[in-house]
């Protein structure tokens, strides 16, 4: 169906909205679509093909049949496509911004912020490509040698989350293509039409059949994904039957630790751009504050000075710092962790509204809020709230906000505010954390390991380490040589 979008692109051909199957924009086969919302307004104002299991098998054939091809070129000239994919997004980089402020909600310059980080990846990955490397060794029967070779595992699936649509494709394929796999990603439901101009792009860059298959789906259609097709199955329990590798990065509720003896004015701007990014919309933001007792009414006060100034709007309007939420599901969550910690005796020291509240017509908005006197029983100090909700919480000893902190089935990352050296060795090795950030708020890039420990997933994604490794096999090859030693 053709539909005016809401905003002009400056290449009208780059946002296609059909699914991309073989180097091609294809329908779903039912004729079906779902529809694209603007969390700004609440409008619908694009629809995207809504592939269930029948057109699931062309998508794995067509990306087994380019891995095929893929797996045996030359490692340079996959590294060439990545950075020719990396200069194409760089020059729609206008483009891709409105679409994804558009589909996500996020303001306009942390739409462009993202896509920064984003091509971390690409321009990351392109170099990792050429540095795959296996090994050769000496055991200790005579006469041998011991190769291990490192090869592509095959056909890689992604399923990918609504915060970071452009940055969170791009960490995982850039890795899958680095190591000569193809691809097939689904986009979440919420923001599908950033995901068909990376494809787009990618198809552009040199990738034969666009490296894999790029596939929308609507939330009913969704779990199909993860089981219809045994060469493709996606969730943990089907992975295990089918001894497929999978690597996860799941939720966090991440605590950040502001100990008296930290600079207050460096734990404060950490605090205000890792909480109030994409609107509490982070894996990685956080989600419990201890202050030690001594700076908790002061820091507080500043924190809601800083706050107030916060603009809510439309991520389209220049003037505006922070859009609406996602989804309209979120809004109800962040009201429940409010209402549960407010029954439980905690205070709103600043927010608490809903965008309907504030008398802000249509959209998903949720106005920055501030809950101190908060305690670890709350609902926000044992869930991901995924809001602008942030609960204070006052402590005394080390030890005692190192428990609360890692009192959670989750891992993902802790943040620590501290001059102290010795304090912050320990913290660093008491924390329960896959990421720790140390006067540090967001520490996020794609020569970082990422990923989380507990409930928070396993596997790391981007860095040097293992990203790549997750899309490789090993081959041992054992060599009997004459006359040797
Ligand atoms: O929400 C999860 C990803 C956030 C990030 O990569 O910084």
């Amino acid at each position: 169906m053709t539909r005016e979008f809401p905003f002009q692109l400056k290449a009208p051909d780059l946002l296609k909205t059909e699914a991309f199957v073989n180097g091609a924009w294809v329908p779903a086969s039912s004729g079906k679509r779902f529809d694209v919302e603007d969390p700004g307004t609440g409008e619908t104002f694009a629809s995207c093909p809504d592939f269930d299991e029948s057109d699931i098998d062309a998508v794995v054939r067509s990306s087994q049949e380019a891995f095929q091809h893929f797996r045996k070129e030359n490692p340079r000239s996959r590294a060439e496509k990545l950075l020719a994919w990396d200069h194409l997004i760089r020059q729609n980089r206008d483009d891709l911004a409105l679409v994804l402020t558009y589909e996500a909600g996020k303001p306009l310059a942390e739409a462009y912020a993202e896509i920064e980080y984003a091509l971390g990846f690409t321009w990351w990955f392109a170099g990792e490509a050429e540095r795959v490397r296996g090994n050769l060794s000496t055991p200790a029967a005579p006469n041998r040698r011991v190769l291990v070779v490192k090869q592509p595992i095959g056909v890689a699936a992604a399923l990918v989350p609504w915060n970071f649509p452009i940055a969170m494709i791009l960490r995982k394929v850039g890795a899958a293509f680095a190591a000569g796999c193809t691809m097939i990603a689904k986009p979440s439901p919420e923001t599908p039409l950033t995901c068909l101009v990376l494809a787009n792009l990618a198809l552009q860059a040199g990738f034969a059949q666009g490296g894999g298959g790029f596939v929308q789906a609507s939330p009913r259609q969704e779990s199909v994904f993860y089981w219809v097709n045994p060469n493709w199955e996606l969730d943990c329990e089907h992975c295990a039957e089918g001894l497929k590798k999978v690597t996860l990065e799941l939720g966090g509720n991440c605590p950040f630790i502001i100990f008296d003896d930290c600079n207050q004015d460096q734990a404060l701007e950490a605090l205000l751009t890792l909480k109030w990014r994409h609107a509490g919309q982070a894996c990685i933001t956080a989600n419990r504050v201890y202050i030690q007792e001594g700076i908790y009414e002061e820091f507080l006060t500043k924190l809601v000075e800083r706050t107030k100034t916060i603009k809510l709007g439309h991520g389209a309007d220049p003037e505006t710092k922070m859009g609406p939420l996602t989804t309209p599901r979120a809004v109800i969550k962040a009201q429940a962790h409010i209402k549960d910690a407010v029954g439980g005796g905690a205070r709103v020291a600043f927010g608490g509204r809903t965008g309907s509240d504030m008398g802000l017509s249509g959209g998903y908005y949720h106005e920055p809020t501030i809950l101190c006197d908060v305690d670890q029983s709350m609902l926000i100090s044992r869930e991901e709230t995924f809001a602008p909700v942030l609960g204070l919480l006052r402590f005394s000893t080390e030890d005692q906000v190192v428990e609360w902190a890692n009192n959670t089935s989750m891992g993902l990352a802790s943040y620590c505010f501290t001059k102290s050296v010795d304090r912050t060795w320990r913290m660093m090795e008491n924390l329960e954390a896959g990421m720790i950030g140390m006067n540090t708020g967001n520490s996020s890039a794609a020569e970082s390991p990422f990923g989380g420990m507990k409930q928070s997933g396993y596997g790391k994604e981007s860095g040097k380490e293992v990203a790549v490794e997750e899309y490789l096999v090993s081959k041992t090859v054992t060599m009997t040589l004459e006359d040797h030693y």
